[in-house]
């Protein structure tokens, strides 16, 4: 039973909108209430940057897009919904009354979660009837991408609302890590704001401009973060002593005049105005738009490479995308499960994104490979070998491949697959597929393949189960009747 079937976004600007379209992105039907004349306007712009990050992120099939509604109220809101987003402006006052307002209207037993990123929950819920279902989501920007949400309960949050919290965010691809006691500005942002301060100093004093600063952190341990926190870190640059070497070797320089972080520094025209300076020098007239354009691809990139860390078993917020992709899978193989085996099979359906082209400006060698390899996947599940029966021990190997290239595929062009069977046996399919321009249906790359069925453990060819079997012999008696495809059989250098 999902925790959350329909959400409500109190609140649509920068995190706001950003939570709408990963519900939506998940399949859940959106309200939103933010009386800014152009919210609409700004939610879509987040939604159709979400979009294009998610059709770089997953080939998972995503469920049906959820719907907004822009309501007028915060009453029409938050009626009858599951789940409660508020994200309006950082002050203390208007949060109060706007969770008191979303209170009155909620259904008692509705989550309702505040952005906040510091204000304390107990505070928040100091005036609401059914202060127990109350807590701090708090997100990172951009809510879409980035999976932290930190859990925080106040004095009167009841455990079991953090406990449903969290299986909710698993439900739109988020973790979900409970903060065990109230604090302002919970864990990250104290730990950002540390940062940032310090950053603020260096600025001030000439140290180093915006720019160099950016350079430092980017080029360093930013990417160090991306994969492990601070102490995982610290503990591999002990050496092989490990942490305690490192706090033998380092404790010592916190003593040190190493920073300035407990004095706040006065930020004062002259210093707005050199930061803001600097800082337009370093965008080079880039809009904010390009930017997150710019981060959202580095984003996805980064998550794509965690994803295939620790061996292939994922690490991180990569392992974090690799489950969120199975439970996909999983939804998405029962809706592949009704097929028209008349033709050749229509498995997936993609669009080209950055990370998959070259310096030729197309799509590069291996994803096409890729896609090959997810449509034989898709295929598997449809005959039953889904995750599961992977886990069980079996599953079908890649034997031979043959790939030919046809046409080009460009950046952001709309992509589909089909896949005709040739030939199968209780341990062989030999199939062929191809890779189509969704608007004219050209053949742009085709693949002609063998996979073997086999026992993972035992390290060798198996025949397959009766049931997997009985599930492929349909489709196969079904393209037995279809035309050889042209280029079946061919091999490389041979004449036409
Ligand atoms: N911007 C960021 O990087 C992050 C912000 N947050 C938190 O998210 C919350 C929202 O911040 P942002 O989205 O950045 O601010 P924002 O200024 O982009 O958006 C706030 C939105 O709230 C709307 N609003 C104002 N009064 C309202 C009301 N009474 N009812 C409904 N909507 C109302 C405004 O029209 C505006 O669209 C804050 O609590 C902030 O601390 C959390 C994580 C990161
Ligand atoms: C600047 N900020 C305090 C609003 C930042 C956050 O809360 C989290 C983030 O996304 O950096």
């Amino acid at each position: 039973m999902s925790i959350i079937t329909k959400a409500a976004c109190v609140g649509g600007g920068v995190i706001g909108g950003a939570w709408a379209a990963r519900f939506a992105l998940a399949g859940i039907d959106v309200n939103i209430f933010d009386p800014h004349p152009e919210a609409e306007r700004v939610i879509g712009e987040v939604m159709a940057n979400a979009e294009k990050a998610y059709g770089m992120l997953t080939m998972a099939p995503l469920p049906p897009r959820g719907k907004f509604t822009f309501c007028k109220t915060i009453q029409q809101a938050v009626e009858g919904v599951d789940w409660i987003q508020e994200s309006v402006p950082e002050r203390l006052e208007l949060k109060r009354g706007v969770i008191t307002e979303i209170d009155a209207f909620a259904r008692p037993d509705a989550l309702i979660g505040s952005s906040t990123s510091g204000l304390l929950p107990s505070d928040l819920q100091a005036d609401m009837k059914y202060p127990e279902r109350m807590f701090v989501a708090h997100p990172y920007n951009p809510v879409y991408l980035l999976p932290l949400v930190e859990l925080v309960g106040g004095k009167k949050t009841s455990a079991q609302t953090i406990k449903r919290a969290e299986e909710g965010v698993a439900e739109i691809g988020m973790k979900g890590v409970v903060i065990a006691k109230e604090i302002e500005a919970f864990v990250g942002d104290r730990l950002l704001e540390a940062l940032w301060r310090e950053a603020l100093w260096l600025v001030q004093d000439d140290i180093c401009d915006t720019e160099t600063l950016d350079n430092v952190m980017r080029y360093s341990f930013g990417m160090r973060w991306a994969q492990m926190g601070l102490f995982e870190t610290y503990r591999i640059a002990g050496g092989e002593a490990g942490m305690r070497h490192f706090l033998a070797q380092f404790g010592p320089c916190l003593k040190w005049p190493w920073t300035k972080f407990t004095d706040v520094v006065d930020l004062d025209d002259a210093l707005v105005e050199k930061i803001g300076a600097q800082s337009d020098a370093q965008a080079a007239g880039r809009s904010i738009r390009e930017l997150e354009r710019i981060r959202d691809e580095n984003l996805v990139g980064i998550m794509h490479a965690l994803k295939a860390g620790n061996g292939g078993e994922g690490w991180g917020a990569g392992k974090l995308l690799a489950d969120f992709e199975k439970r996909l899978w999983a939804k998405g193989g029962d809706q592949a499960k009704t097929y028209d085996a008349s033709g050749p099979l229509h498995l997936l359906d993609t669009k080209v994104n950055a990370a998959w082209v070259d310096y030729n400006g197309h799509m590069t060698e291996h994803r096409y490979l890729q896609l090959f390899g997810d449509t034989s996947d898709a295929l598997l599940r449809l005959i039953g070998v889904d995750f599961a029966y992977v886990e069980a021990g079996h599953s079908y190997y890649t034997v031979e491949t043959h790939i030919r290239h046809l046409g080009e595929a460009k950046l952001g062009q709309a992509l589909y697959t089909t896949l005709q069977l040739l030939a199968t046996d209780d341990k062989r399919i030999h199939f062929f597929t191809r890779i189509q321009d969704a608007a004219s249906g050209d053949v742009i790359a085709t693949a002609e393949q063998m996979m073997l069925h086999v026992d993972a453990k035992a390290g060798k060819s198996v025949p397959a189960p009766a049931e997997v079997l009985a599930k492929l012999k349909p489709i196969a008696e079904e393209h037995a009747k279809l035309a050889v495809p042209e280029g079946a059989g061919r091999h490389v250098g041979q004449k036409r």
